[in-house]
């Protein structure tokens, strides 16, 4: 007791000059993401395709945008929930976030910055933009290893197509005190994948199947990859969606970028055939991510330990 080696998720590189579907890299790498997945839902990426300094940057311009009057923040609203500015609550009061939807897409990311900053902010948007479609491009690669090591790659086109991304940017305020604080509540994602990035200040826990919490220490190499509850879903369960918390302590800020890919609405959430059998029992009907979310954030919604069971569990 005492000297156990503490819990680290795998680390997964995915900074192979060749990794490329069809290599022998790729499928190697393929296999290390189906069992991390599978065991933990998550795991650390080195992904050294966005130079270090458009990684370090994205600090900067989350300071800058934290850092605005309220009155300016709330400028950013969103019919979706969680999408706009979140803040001043007072179960977390250390958290603060920003939704940008289609943060890949820079007349979207222009748009908002426009809000932000009638003046403009070039290299805010621009910032955004570039970490946000680079970063994209390792969501589609792990997307891609996990179809293929499931064997659905009849569906690849249709699953690719069926989400958008949303960037979130976060700031959790160090709590001036030894004592831990929570920052942000115990949750699983609701997405089909969510990639973190952070500053220097850890505050990230995953939990394990058997219940033990994590402390995430990415490095500056490295971003987190956590499932969402709708490719857990999607996958009839093959892959495990982590609860997650984030707690601080200190006098540090943190900063914190997720991108999540989102299925679009309208598009139905159907378990492929594969995926189903006497072993694996069909887990959830059919369902319009969009409209499930309308669910969660009523009462009842937020209310239920599985959301989604409740909506439209079988
Ligand atoms: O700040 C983090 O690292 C985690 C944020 C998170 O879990 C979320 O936004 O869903
Ligand atoms: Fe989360």
């Amino acid at each position: 007791m005492g000297s156990q080696t503490p819990l680290k998720l795998p680390v997964i590189d995915f900074g192979k000059p060749e990794l490329k579907p069809g290599t022998n890299e790729w499928d190697l790498v393929k296999g290390q993401v189906h069992v991390a997945l599978r065991d933990y839902g998550c795991f650390e990426a080195t992904f050294d395709k966005i130079p270090i300094d458009l990684r370090m940057s994205i600090f900067g311009s989350l300071g800058e945008l934290f850092d605005l009057p309220l009155q300016t923040k709330i400028r950013n609203v969103s019919n979706k929930p969680y999408h706009g500015y979140v803040g001043q609550y007072p179960q977390v009061p250390l958290y603060e976030s920003m939704g940008i939807d289609d943060a890949n897409v820079s007349e979207k990311v222009e748009a908002l910055t426009s809000t932000l900053w009638p003046q403009g902010n070039s290299s805010f948007s621009k910032t955004i933009h570039s970490f946000s479609e680079q970063l994209s491009e390792l969501d589609q690669i792990i997307r891609r290893m996990v179809l293929e090591s499931f064997g659905l790659e009849k569906y690849m086109d249709e699953h690719m197509e069926s989400t958008n991304y949303l960037l979130r940017v976060m700031k959790y305020k160090g709590p001036e005190t030894n004592q831990t604080k929570l920052g942000l509540h115990s949750h699983t994602d609701k997405n089909i994948v969510t990639i973190l990035y952070q500053n220097e200040v850890d505050g990230l826990e995953v939990q394990t199947k058997e219940g033990e919490w994590i402390n995430v220490k990415p490095s500056k190499h490295t971003f987190t990859v956590m499932i969402g509850e709708s490719l857990y879903a999607w996958l009839n369960g093959r892959v495990y969606a982590p609860y997650h918390r984030v707690t601080m302590t200190g006098d540090k800020a943190r900063y914190s970028v997720g991108l999540f890919s989102v299925p679009k609405g309208g598009y139905i959430i159907k378990a492929p055939d594969e995926v189903v059998d006497e072993e694996h029992p069909l887990l959830f009907k059919p369902y319009d991510h969009v409209e499930f979310l309308g669910f969660y954030y009523t009462e009842a919604g937020q209310k239920a330990e599985s959301a989604l069971k409740v909506y439209c569990g079988v």
